[in-house]
């Protein structure tokens, strides 16, 4: 559904897009992580025409976005990062307007914006203007704009920036509801464990391009997990284990690519622990070991197609 293939944007001396390359099939939610001035924002302006790459080309369903900008842009919902609403219009009134904007009208129109403020948990604060909402409701109103048309690619940029607990699980709620209906979703985030409610698959840029796609697993499956142990005093780690150890109130953590060959090895080797807990690498160990953002120095693991 969305195409970019080999972006470059250059802001002076800055490539904020550097060789950005990215698909993301229909029903797919493709999480985008990666540090600050990655790359993320420019990459979704660049997506809805609002920013010009240098060179690369980008295609929506088919149409390329340089060359059929109008008909692109319907077949996008986009919840910007920066809040984008009038603040004297009424919630309700927004999305009116970009109901509107997407072909709806009437009592079809009236509808959807009752439905998706119940979905969104905003039926209460509907017919408030937006300057008066807080800044949680704000961002909801926000992604429901996005989610009025009903268009066949959403981009949502940190959507979740500010949301209660609550609001927060009624908005993963209404993204995999989309998903499951056919819509491709690009989903911005610095908050990881959302990506594992949403089943998302993941897509980390680093210095304009994107280092690492793939499942949660294939991308945390390669990273070392951890085997942490407890042992006493007169039964010392053997010495093979100790560059790989280290000391945390008690317990020795042995950095593993392979915890069952490593304990049994421990064992072997007459190593008797009073506990074993075994840490698989979790999403948080991924972003920590791509934390360099650098393509030519991050783990070996697997790239874009
Ligand atoms: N309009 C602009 N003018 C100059 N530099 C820009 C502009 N937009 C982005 N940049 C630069 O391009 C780089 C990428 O920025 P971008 O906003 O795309 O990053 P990001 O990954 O979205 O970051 P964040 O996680 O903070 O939202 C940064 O170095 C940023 O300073």
């Amino acid at each position: 559904m969305l195409s970019a293939h080999a972006l470059v944007k250059r802001y002076g001396g800055t490539a904020a897009l550097d060789g950005f390359s990215l698909d993301v099939a229909p029903g797919e939610i493709a999480g985008l992580i990666g540090h600050n001035g990655a790359g993320k924002s420019t990459f979704v302006e660049a997506v809805t025409g609002l920013t010009r790459p240098d060179s690369g080309r980008i295609t929506v369903g088919g149409l390329d976005v340089l060359r059929s900008p109008r008909r692109v842009r319907r077949l996008i919902g986009l919840a910007p990062q920066e809040i984008a609403l009038y603040p004297a219009a009424t919630a309700r009134e927004q999305l009116r307007l970009f109901g509107a904007l997407a072909g709806l009208s009437g009592a079809v129109l009236s509808k959807r914006i009752t439905a998706l403020g119940a979905e969104l948990l905003l039926t209460e604060v509907l017919d408030r203007p937006a300057g008066l909402l807080s800044g949680g409701q704000r961002r909801r109103v926000q992604a429901a704009t996005a989610l009025i048309g009903d268009p066949p690619l959403l981009l949502l940029d940190e959507p979740t920036a500010g949301a209660d607990p609550e609001t927060r699980t009624a908005l993963l709620d209404a993204v995999r509801a989309r998903a499951a209906k056919g819509t491709a979703v690009l989903y911005t985030t610095h908050y990881l464990p959302e990506l594992a409610d949403l089943d998302a698959t993941l897509a980390v840029a680093g210095a304009g391009r994107i280092i690492a796609r793939g499942s949660r697993a294939e991308l945390t499956r390669r990273l070392p997990g951890e085997l942490r142990l407890r042992l006493s005093g007169g039964n010392p780690l053997p010495e093979r284990f100790l560059a790989r150890a280290t000391e945390h109130g008690g317990e020795t953590r042995i950095s593993t690519a392979d915890a069952p060959a490593d304990l049994a090895a421990l064992l072997a080797a007459g190593c008797t622990p009073s506990t074993v807990d075994i840490r698989r690498p979790d999403l948080d160990d991924l972003y920590r070991s791509l934390a360099d953002h650098s393509p030519a120095t991050a783990p070996e693991i697997p790239r874009a197609a």
